[in-house]
């Protein structure tokens, strides 16, 4: 017979975050009306994780600053959170182990619970347990999904030469999935369609069209700061009161990393060229 229950989605959305903006939040919203609309699943948890330091990408503020900033915006939210694991890394890690490791926590979490229940619900267990053949089986199939959400930026990005490795987005999209929402400019339907690698996974790829094109950027964000400009309404307020006290982006951080190559790039081209 066929399971008719939804299953369980964590989102996990990667990027620098400097500073977080609306649109970084709207995107989960969207992400998770989108899945939820499917009837295949229920969005359970929302996970935004700063990109570390050692990414090098120019203008990134330090990590503490960003982390914090997430905080303050996820506050009001009952589903969306921060996690600075990738950030205390000191060295600029592939998205790739960023899933992996947040898949691992979770299918931790479910073990924890599973014993947690075990103790709480012995007898009901040992029931049920006599209606499956392997319990360890259902375990797996109960177990969330983790997808990776993203802006159809870096799906593009995906192209890149030099950027990322091949077999780290067959195992993104191939074993995980992907949510991708549409920013003005870009067409993710086309950009599939046009690649045999991402063809491969389409129907691992969700892409939630934005009809309401909001062109927020971070890096629109940091301008008007350095102009002295209002960039109320596109970010949370206690985010905006963050800035304002601790001083963050001016000309002088705009410039930092400006001579240094982005971790992915300085990494792959050492690659091919030893
Ligand atoms: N307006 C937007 N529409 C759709 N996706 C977005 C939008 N802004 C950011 N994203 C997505 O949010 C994630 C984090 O992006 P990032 O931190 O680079 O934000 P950004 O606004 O693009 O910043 P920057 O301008 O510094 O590149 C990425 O997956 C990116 O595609
Ligand atoms: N090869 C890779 O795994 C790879 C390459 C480029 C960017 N990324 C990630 O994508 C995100 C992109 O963030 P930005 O759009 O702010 O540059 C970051 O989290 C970064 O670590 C991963
Ligand atoms: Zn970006």
């Amino acid at each position: 017979m066929e399971d008719p229950s939804p299953s369980k989605v964590v989102l996990l959305a990667c990027g620098s975050f400097n500073p977080i903006t609306n649109m970084h939040l709207r995107m989960f919203e969207l992400a998770r009306d989108h899945l939820e609309d499917t009837g295949q699943y229920r969005v359970i948890k929302g996970i935004i994780s700063p990109v570390g330091d050692a990414y090098k990408k120019k203008g990134l503020i330090e990590s503490c600053h960003r982390v914090e900033m997430v905080r303050l915006a996820t506050e009001s939210s009952g589903w969306i959170t921060v996690d600075s694991w990738e950030s205390q890394q000191s060295e600029w890690l592939e998205t790739v182990k960023v899933v992996r490791h947040h898949y691992e926590e979770i299918i931790a979490a479910e073990h924890n619970k599973d014993d947690v229940d075990t103790v709480k619900h012995a007898k009901k267990r040992r029931i049920e347990e006599k209606r499956f053949e392997s319990s360890d089986q259902n375990k797996k199939r109960d177990a969330p999904h983790l997808m990776l959400l993203c802006g159809a930026d870096v799906l593009e990005s995906f192209e890149t030469p030099n950027l990322w490795k091949k077999e780290d987005i067959a195992e993104i999209v191939g074993r995980y999935g992907l949510v991708c929402i549409t920013r003005s400019g870009g067409d993710p339907h086309k950009f599939i369609n046009q690649s045999d690698e991402l063809w491969k996974y389409r129907t691992n790829i969700h892409v939630v069209h934005e009809w309401v094109t909001n062109d927020i950027s971070a890096t629109h964000v940091r301008r008007a700061l350095r102009r002295g400009r209002s960039v109320r309404y596109l970010l949370p307020d206690s985010v905006i009161s963050y800035i304002q006290e601790h001083g963050l982006y001016s000309a002088e951080s705009e410039q930092k990393n400006a001579d240094v190559i982005l971790a992915p790039f300085q990494r792959y081209s050492e690659a091919s060229t030893s």
